[in-house]
């Protein structure tokens, strides 16, 4: 009966719902959020606009955006008891602090435990504010410092990295930072969003769909990818030794980090912009050989282009964020920061038009067989 089921392990190629959010496309390399080219909204639009349009639809008017952020900037705020739980897990990895500190969000603010379209815009608009507080207060407190308070006069971009070092950032500064959230802030049925749809399609509420979330966008596959190419990045050394790191990891068929990607298979459209700010930076820096060895690998792979394997969007962030001084375990709870609208708008479709996820997983263990008593086992 079951000799003939296709199965299609990791859901490769398979349509599972429909989405009005990102329109992307593999063949040609290119993204669209809501209709908007990503180039466009890279070099034109702001986080804060990103998230308006990918959660009501529609780029704000000027006014829609004066309250959009101030929303924002109201909820700025995160109950004492979470830095008491950051401070008592301070030196567990980012990541994991900031999901729990997520959970116990949870927990503490009631609002959380409401579900449906509006509970999710506000108790996603909380979260995008909340989750920059939590790394950088994460980074304060395992440093032996007071978290810094956030500062109304800033945007989200330029307010998080005040947040994070205490000092106001550069104009340049906060452009790169505000560009990298808009690169990363969504991209249709990852895997990370994906799992938090699931988790949505039992009816939990959205807190419990971006615990899920931070869970699955850990991982070296997917998230994790920036801090490994930095660590690559840092291996190889000087540019003449790319070639040759490139050779040993294709003949081991390892994977070279910060390549593929399960859709495109042409360059990730969002690697232009973030190489474009390594290159600028690295050169304003006086440190242009990140950006150089960078480049040898990309020549080094230049013979597996052919077989759709490009750089992906996070072949360039780690350096980028490498030359402002972020630790690199920061490095994937940045992603974050730029995901959250992304995660909040696939929860709110899930939610709207729901369905419990199930998919089947064809059994293939021993037949069926007769139960041996522990006394009577050998
Ligand atoms: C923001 C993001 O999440 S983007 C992704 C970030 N992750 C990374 O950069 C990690 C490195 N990349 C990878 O591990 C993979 O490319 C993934 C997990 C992202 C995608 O994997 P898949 O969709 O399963 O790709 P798939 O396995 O079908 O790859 C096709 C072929 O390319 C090869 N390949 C894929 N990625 C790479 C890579 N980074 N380096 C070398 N070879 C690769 C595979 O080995 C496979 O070769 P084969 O057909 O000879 O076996
Ligand atoms: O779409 C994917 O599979 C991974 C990715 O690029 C992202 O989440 O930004």
């Amino acid at each position: 009966m079951t000799e003939n089921v296709k199965i299609n392990r990791g859901l490769k190629g398979v349509y599972f719902e429909r989405s009005a959010v990102s329109d992307i496309d593999g063949a040609a390399g290119e993204l669209r959020y809501r209709g908007y080219s990503i180039h466009d909204l890279a070099t034109q639009s702001s986080f804060e606009e990103v998230c308006f349009l990918l959660i009501h639809g529609a780029l704000p008017s000027a006014d829609d955006l004066a309250a959009f952020d101030a929303e924002l900037k109201a909820a700025r705020t995160l109950p004492t008891e979470v830095f008491d739980i950051i401070a008592a897990c301070k030196h567990g990895h980012p990541m994991d602090v900031l999901r729990t500190a997520v959970s116990a969000l949870a927990a503490l603010e009631p609002a959380s435990q409401t579900v449906g379209e509006d509970a999710f815009v506000a108790n996603g608009i909380r979260l995008t504010s909340q989750i920059p507080m939590i790394i950088a207060a994460h980074e304060a407190i395992r440093n032996g410092r007071d978290p810094v308070a956030p500062d109304a006069d800033l945007g989200h971009a330029a307010n998080w990295l005040w947040m994070l070092k205490g000092e106001k950032p550069s104009a340049a500064a906060a452009h790169l930072a505000d560009v990298d959230f808009i690169l990363h802030a969504e991209h249709g049925s990852n895997a990370s969003s994906f799992a938090a749809r699931v988790t949505i399609g039992t009816e939990a509420n959205l807190h419990g769909g971006i615990v899920t979330a931070l869970s699955t966008l850990a991982g070296p596959a997917h998230g994790g990818a920036a801090e490994d190419v930095m660590k690559m990045v840092r291996d190889i050394g000087t540019p003449e030794n790319a070639a040759a790191y490139v050779k040993a990891k294709r003949s081991a068929r390892e994977a070279v980090t910060g390549f593929g990607h399960r859709v495109y298979r042409k360059e990730d459209p969002r690697a232009r912009h973030m190489r474009d700010g390594v290159r600028r930076l690295g050169e304003e820096m006086g440190a242009p050989e990140w950006y150089e060895i960078l480049q040898a690998v990309v020549e080094a792979m230049k013979p597996y282009a052919r077989h759709g394997l490009n750089v992906n969007v996070d072949f360039y962030s780690g350096v980028i964020y490498q030359l402002h001084g972020i630790p690199m375990d920061l490095y994937v709870p940045i992603f974050a920061i730029g995901r959250m609208p992304g995660w909040v708008i696939q929860c709110m479709e899930q939610q709207h038009s729901n369905i419990l996820i199930r998919p089947l997983t064809l059994y293939n263990g021993p037949e069926a067989r007769d139960y041996v008593p522990i006394t009577a086992r050998g």
